[in-house]
């Protein structure tokens, strides 16, 4: 079982269910599906409602925008600074993309006290304070913002020119959390180019979770990684392709210690400017 204050189980619902500042997040947003099953009180958001989409060659996207823009748009949901947020997904083996920690991502970025589900909709369904979509009116479509400005945040994230700068040193790990077969070359989510960085290791988000989509625990994790011949010393840098799955891979390797950066602009971006190889 992984274990860190910040991820948690079916308790920690039933624990804050009835605190007026608990606010869950089904993280599904407009995956969601009429036949589905949500917690009775979540609050349904998708992460792209919250993310920069609209650069010319990728430039920026899948950087959130600035902080006070995103308090304003996690308010409109009932989200502010006194809340505390638990953020859920469909495990990995129904195809959850690590959106629960890009939320967890931008929440921290904001300020705001936030925790992962693990095990996602599985222990949702375990509290049995659970509700199912039974029509379409039930959907939400997320609120894209194509006009409001990326906001550059550099001490999480790692931008795509500093990267071109960097990615050959030594000790600078980059770590492609991809499927193997993007890896491999294979495009599923519309890059321009199959492949991954020159140079990058693959480390697909999927490994970090057992069959179930439960987290394993602290050590394996850490092994995966030191297996990799990547020290505590070593800067990892995290990618995959809009800055989802990296998120998730980001926040528990940051929660291991390891000092890793996420390169949020993603191999969308850097197959305009940057060396890849298959
Ligand atoms: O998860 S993703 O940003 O690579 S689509």
């Amino acid at each position: 079982m992984f274990k860190n204050d910040f991820v948690v189980r079916k308790d920690f619902i039933l624990e804050n269910r009835n605190c007026e500042n608990f606010v869950v997040i089904d993280a599904r947003g407009d995956m969601l599906k009429v036949g589905d099953f949500i917690y009775d009180k979540a609050v349904v958001l998708d992460w792209k409602e919250f993310t920069f989409l609209n650069g010319q060659d990728c430039k920026y996207v899948g950087l959130p925008f600035e902080k006070e823009l995103l308090l304003e748009k996690f308010s409109k949901y009932g989200i502010n600074k006194d809340s505390k947020v638990l953020v859920y997904i469909n495990t990995t083996k129904n195809c959850g993309m690590g959106e629960d920690g890009r939320f967890k991502f931008l929440l921290n970025f904001c300020g705001i006290e936030s925790y992962i589900l693990d095990g996602g909709v599985n222990e949702v369904l375990k509290t049995e304070f659970v509700k199912e979509i039974t029509d379409e009116s039930m959907l939400q479509k997320s609120n894209i913002d194509l006009e409001s400005p990326a906001f550059l945040e550099y001490e999480k994230s790692i931008l795509t020119d500093e990267l071109l700068n960097i990615y050959k040193n030594e000790n600078v790990k980059i770590l492609d959390v991809r499927y193997e077969e993007e890896y491999k070359g294979h495009i599923i989510f519309g890059e321009k180019f199959g492949g991954h960085i020159k140079g990058s290791m693959s480390f697909p988000y999927t490994k970090m979770y057992d069959d179930e989509g439960y987290l394993l625990s602290n050590e394996k994790i850490e092994s995966l990684i030191l297996d990799k011949g990547i020290s505590k010393e070593d800067e990892i840098i995290v990618y995959c392709t809009t800055g989802i799955r990296a998120s998730i891979v980001y926040e528990i390797l940051t929660m291991l210690n390891f000092k890793v950066r996420l390169y949020d602009e993603s191999f969308s971006r850097w197959c305009f400017v940057g060396e890849y190889e298959v």
